[in-house]
């Protein structure tokens, strides 16, 4: 599948913050990536530049084949959900959406009809009435009836509650299998959304720290149990991502691949091995007691 986004150190600064750090990566069509990290990590610093919103300081960008600042041709193919969207003072609802219906080329407003359903929006109401979750659900809606060949979704749950969540998820997922398309979901309910992602990409202080299929992350990672010497012995040389330590017990986070052998021969020296979830991982790898990493994509130890 073909680059969508290709960013090639990309550098921004505001005064001495460095936001993002010689950031290079590829976005690939018709997948739904994860953009996560810690707050300030640089996740809406990257989204703005990649959306014309804002300028990088250094580095190359390309968005379709070209530059997406003040780029009406690039930009007519993109979506931008922030959770602090704002609009006009007099806009109901509906206005919102006819607004969103005339912007965007793939507005199915027989969609945004069902979404509004679905989430219970009163469309006359004026937007800046609506309560923090309806806010943030006339911005999913339109996320999601714009079909913006490339959108991106800047935790967009902000105020939704968990049932409403959900409703977002279910009608991305279902959408989506029907009209694949390029989706960047940002987002700290990592458990939430690990089903749903197919691609991560992790920034830590404005570097990348993970980029990678989730489902090669998920081969690759375990939590393995039990006495050190026998962790030890098991672990290999595997990398080892996270420790945690009681006594002679131990509790580390490994990096495969492993094999199915490796499942045996770890029951026969009694220890448990246990899968890794998205969150857990990104937890160990930026939190401030990891330390076992270098910033560079890859490069964990
Ligand atoms: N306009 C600005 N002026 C100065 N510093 C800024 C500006 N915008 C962002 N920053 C800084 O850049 C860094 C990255 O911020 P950014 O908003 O991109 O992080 P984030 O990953 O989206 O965080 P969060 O998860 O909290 O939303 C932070 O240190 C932030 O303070």
């Amino acid at each position: 599948m073909s680059p969508v986004v290709t960013a090639s150190g990309v550098t921004k600064r505001f005064g001495r913050t460095t936001a993002l750090d010689e950031v290079s990566f590829t976005l690939t069509e018709n997948t739904i990536h994860g953009l996560l990290g810690r707050n300030g990590a640089g996740k809406t610093t990257l989204m703005q530049i990649l959306t014309g919103q804002n300028h990088a300081t250094s580095g190359d960008l390309s968005v379709f084949g070209q530059h997406p600042y003040e780029n009406a041709e690039v930009l007519t193919r993109v979506c931008f959900i922030k959770e602090s969207q704002t609009y006009p003072q007099v806009f109901q609802v509906r206005h919102a959406l006819e607004a969103a219906r005339l912007l965007f080329p793939n507005w199915d407003e027989d969609f945004a009809a069902a979404l509004v359903e679905d989430f219970q929006l009163p469309l006359r109401r004026q937007v800046r009435k609506l309560s923090r979750g309806m806010l943030s659900a006339l911005g999913v809606i339109i996320g999601l009836a714009a079909r913006a060949e490339l959108t991106f979704f800047d935790e967009p749950y902000l105020g939704l509650d968990a049932t409403a969540r959900q409703t977002f998820y279910d009608r991305l997922l279902a959408d989506y299998a029907e009209h694949p398309r390029t989706i960047v979901l940002s987002t700290h309910l990592i458990d939430e959304v690990a089903n749903l992602i197919e691609h991560v990409l992790l920034l830590d202080r404005g570097r990348i720290l993970l980029d990678e299929s989730a489902e090669e992350l998920r081969a690759e990672l375990v939590t393995v149990s039990g006495p050190l010497a026998a962790v030890e012995q098991w672990r290999n040389g595997a990398e080892e991502l996270h420790r945690e330590r009681m006594g002679n017990l131990v509790r580390a986070t490994l990096r495969g691949p492993f094999e199915p052998s490796d499942r045996h021969r770890a029951s026969s020296l009694g220890l448990e091995v246990a899968p890794v979830s998205l969150q857990e991982l990104v937890v160990r790898l930026t939190g401030t007691t990891s330390g076992a990493r270098t910033a560079d994509k890859g490069e964990l130890r």
